[in-house]
């Protein structure tokens, strides 16, 4: 694999405190421009790994490299800085600020980065032109339907063209129609930039357009 655009985790260990959940993750690897699903029901780990992946949470062993940095090796200030600029992530919960317009979302991250410039206004016109909510850029976020919102979230993880694409049941409040073109558009976008994408979902239909498939209840059994 490509070690300066791929995604390399080895003998990773969580387990939350108290003795709860524990997932094991010996080896994965992806590279830069494929695709993984996280598959698994409900309770597997899917959010964990995914969290442990994007370093909101701490492994208790084991390393995880995007491209050529070690993520939890990283100080913290440096991680944040790392998941600004290199990481898309579309959260669950959409983790949306209601009482701003849906631009003003999409564009946030870049307040953080740089002011958003004419380059990625035009990328998020495209984005939500394709995700077909152009019509809602001025409007508050609580004003949406939840597929509405959950689109989103998808613009706004995928505007600074990040290297490494994170989205978590990204398809949940979407009809299937709407939830295909959100799963096309996510892998069409890590092909043609040569991005890594790792998506949780629960449909096992959206399994074969993806490159690679990880079953969570088979490294839980081994944890
Ligand atoms: N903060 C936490 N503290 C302790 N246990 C937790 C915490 N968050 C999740 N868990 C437990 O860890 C396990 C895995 O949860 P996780 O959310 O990763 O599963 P999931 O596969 O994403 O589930 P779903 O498909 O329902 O979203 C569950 O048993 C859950 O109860």
């Amino acid at each position: 694999m490509s070690a300066t655009t791929g995604l390399q985790v080895s003998d990773l260990r969580f387990a939350y405190s108290g003795g709860g959940f524990r997932v094991h993750v010996p080896q994965l690897g992806l590279e830069g421009g494929k695709t993984l699903a996280l598959a698994g029901p409900s309770g597997a780990g899917k959010s964990t790994l995914l969290r442990l992946l994007t370093g909101l949470l701490t492994p208790t062993a084991g390393t995880v490299s995007l491209g050529t940095a070690d993520l939890h090796a990283m100080s913290p200030e440096a991680r944040r800085a790392f998941r600004l600029r290199q990481i898309g992530l579309v959260f669950q919960d959409f983790a949306l600020l209601d009482y701003l317009t849906v631009a003003e979302n999409i564009l946030l991250p870049h307040q953080f980065r740089r002011a958003a410039g004419e380059e990625e206004r035009a990328r998020m016109l495209g984005l939500t032109q394709r995700l077909h909510i152009d019509r809602y850029l001025d409007k508050r976020v609580s004003q949406l339907s939840q597929g509405e919102r959950q689109r989103v979230a998808v613009a706004r993880a995928l505007v600074h063209e990040p290297q490494f694409v994170f989205a978590d049941e990204p398809t949940a409040s979407l009809d299937p129609v709407r939830g295909r073109i959100v799963v096309d558009m996510l892998l069409e976008d890590a092909r043609s930039r040569g991005a890594c994408l790792v998506m949780v979902t629960h449909d096992p239909n959206l399994l074969p357009l993806f490159d690679q498939t990880l079953r969570m209840e088979e490294l839980a059994a081994t944890a």
